[in-house]
């Protein structure tokens, strides 16, 4: 089912002077797949996502992203891909339906397509009464699900969520996951990164960091199987242990 590559590094490599923030990685991701990016606080994945999204240089190694190189390519990445992360959010002072517009303008999308499918979404998302007010009046839970919506709306090849469900209750959390697969059921990738072991269960595929390299890569069943752990929670705390880098 998933064979089209869309995200592929080689050897990918990040040193800031002599420290090494991301040591040699070098995977794949498919086209639909949801990937989860996993690793301790310190671990690397900022900084790779950073790179995969074309806003830093890798100082060496290879990254195509939707087909464009992240030397070369850029602005071509940016416009193949959508962003979201716990502390990047809406704009608070601006009504639902400009931020909406906000985004989607950004990305050079016409009038017809924004108002079509800004309608659509707000149907889907039950915050057509919202449509007029303020972000800052919404609950946590559902503003993440409409940065979730912006970050998705002008149909990205990939959308790189970086903790988006921090802070938000469990029940919440399983909304926020069924407009994910949602989304990759439309051929969206989705490249995650969390701290919820839970969530690392909903993944197809699933990455863990430690130290800057990649130490384990496969489905959570074959992972819990390759550390013969009963949770996700159990393998990653095996990895884990051996890091000898900690957040600062
Ligand atoms: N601009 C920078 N200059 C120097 N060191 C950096 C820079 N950015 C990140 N680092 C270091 O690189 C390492 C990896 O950081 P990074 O933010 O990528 O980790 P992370 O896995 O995303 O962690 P977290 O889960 O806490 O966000 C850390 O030791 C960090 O201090």
């Amino acid at each position: 089912m998933l064979t089209e590559k869309i995200i592929s590094t080689a050897s990918l490599t990040k040193r800031f002077g002599d420290f090494t923030a991301v040591d040699n990685i070098s995977f794949d991701v498919y086209k639909g797949e949801i990937f989860g990016f996993l690793g301790a606080n310190g671990a690397g994945k900022t900084t790779a996502m950073r790179m995969l999204c074309g806003l830093s240089l890798p100082t060496s190694g290879k990254a195509i992203i939707a087909g464009f190189d992240v030397y070369k390519q850029t602005e071509k990445i940016k416009r193949s891909i959508g962003y979201m992360s716990q502390k990047f959010s809406l704009y608070e002072d601006l009504t639902v339906r400009e931020n909406i517009r906000l985004y989607a303008g950004i990305y050079g999308k016409s009038n017809r397509f924004i108002k079509d499918k800004t309608a659509i979404l707000l149907q889907q998302l039950h915050l057509e009464a919202e449509a007029d007010k303020l972000v800052r009046s919404l609950p946590p839970g559902w503003k993440q699900k409409l940065a979730f919506s912006v970050a998705v709306f002008h149909e990205p090849q990939i959308v790189f969520l970086d903790e988006p469900t921090g802070g938000v209750d469990p029940v919440t959390r399983r909304e926020f996951w069924n407009l994910i697969y949602a989304a990759a059921a439309t051929g969206i990738t989705i490249f995650v990164t969390t701290h919820y072991m839970d969530e690392a269960e909903y993944c197809n595929r699933v990455s863990i960091m430690v130290d800057g390299r990649i130490d384990a890569l496969d489905s959570p069943s074959k992972l819990k199987e390759q550390f013969n752990a009963a949770s996700m929670d159990e393998v990653f705390v095996q990895l884990a242990r051996k890091a000898s880098r900690s957040a600062d």
